[in-house]
């Protein structure tokens, strides 16, 4: 099971949660969010951090430069794209950042929002689904309707995000079956500052779930 952390500002918390076997870290390149980190913040974590665990840049309607500039300052291995870009994007990026992986963030607001997916599937790594929000694109503790996404299986693999926490995490993965999953501020004790009780809490969570799946 793959496990994003996202929303990082803090190096010691970054490699904290590294420790305690996140595969992948996020840090926000949104300038209007409250856990944005500037590249140099970025790269200083990232210098840090183990080489085997993925260092995911969160973007949003960035343009193509922009990102190409800020994965060369930072040494980000992947790129998560969370606003509305359109297929067409997501393989220009590809062509432009050919060792770089793609997350491709939909924000769901219904089951019908799910007939876009396989537009983007031959353009990415891996599909990340989060709740949709009116005013905020993530990191907003909402979580999806797992109803609808209990038959959910793309041709790519996917993370399950949104309103994820310790406590809920067991009962959305006897519900969903994603790759994996991403959490933010079900983890934190405001943003960006992550809460490594929480973090240890649902890796443990993690544990005995996978072992009784195993029974
Ligand atoms: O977290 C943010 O502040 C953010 C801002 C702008 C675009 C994306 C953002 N976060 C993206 C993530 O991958 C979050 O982990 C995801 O939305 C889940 O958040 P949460 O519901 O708080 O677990």
């Amino acid at each position: 099971m793959r496990v994003k952390i996202c929303g990082l500002i803090q190096a010691e918390q970054a490699v904290a949660i590294a420790n305690l076997g996140a595969t992948a870290l996020g840090f926000i390149c949104v300038p209007a969010s409250p856990r944005y980190v500037t590249s140099e913040e970025i790269r200083e974590i990232v210098a840090q951090l183990p080489e085997n665990i993925d260092k995911v840049g969160v973007f949003a309607h960035s343009s193509i430069p922009e990102i190409s500039q800020i994965v060369r300052d930072t040494g980000l291995t992947c790129v998560q794209l969370h606003g509305d870009e359109s297929p067409e994007f997501c393989s220009l990026l590809r062509e432009s950042l050919p060792n770089i992986q793609i997350i491709k963030a939909l924000r769901v607001r219904s089951i019908e929002h799910l007939a876009q997916v396989s537009d983007y599937t031959k353009y990415i790594d891996t599909l990340l689904l989060d709740a949709y929000h009116p005013q905020q694109l993530g990191g907003t503790g909402q979580t999806l309707d797992w109803q609808i996404l209990e038959q959910f299986q793309p041709s790519c693999p996917w993370l399950l995000a949104g309103g994820l926490t310790p406590d809920n995490v067991v009962t959305a993965l006897n519900q969903v079956k994603p790759d994996g999953i991403d959490l933010s501020s079900g983890v934190e004790i405001q943003p960006g500052d992550k809460d490594l009780n929480k973090v240890a809490l649902l890796f443990e969570k993690l544990g005995k779930w996978k072992a009784l799946s195993l029974e």
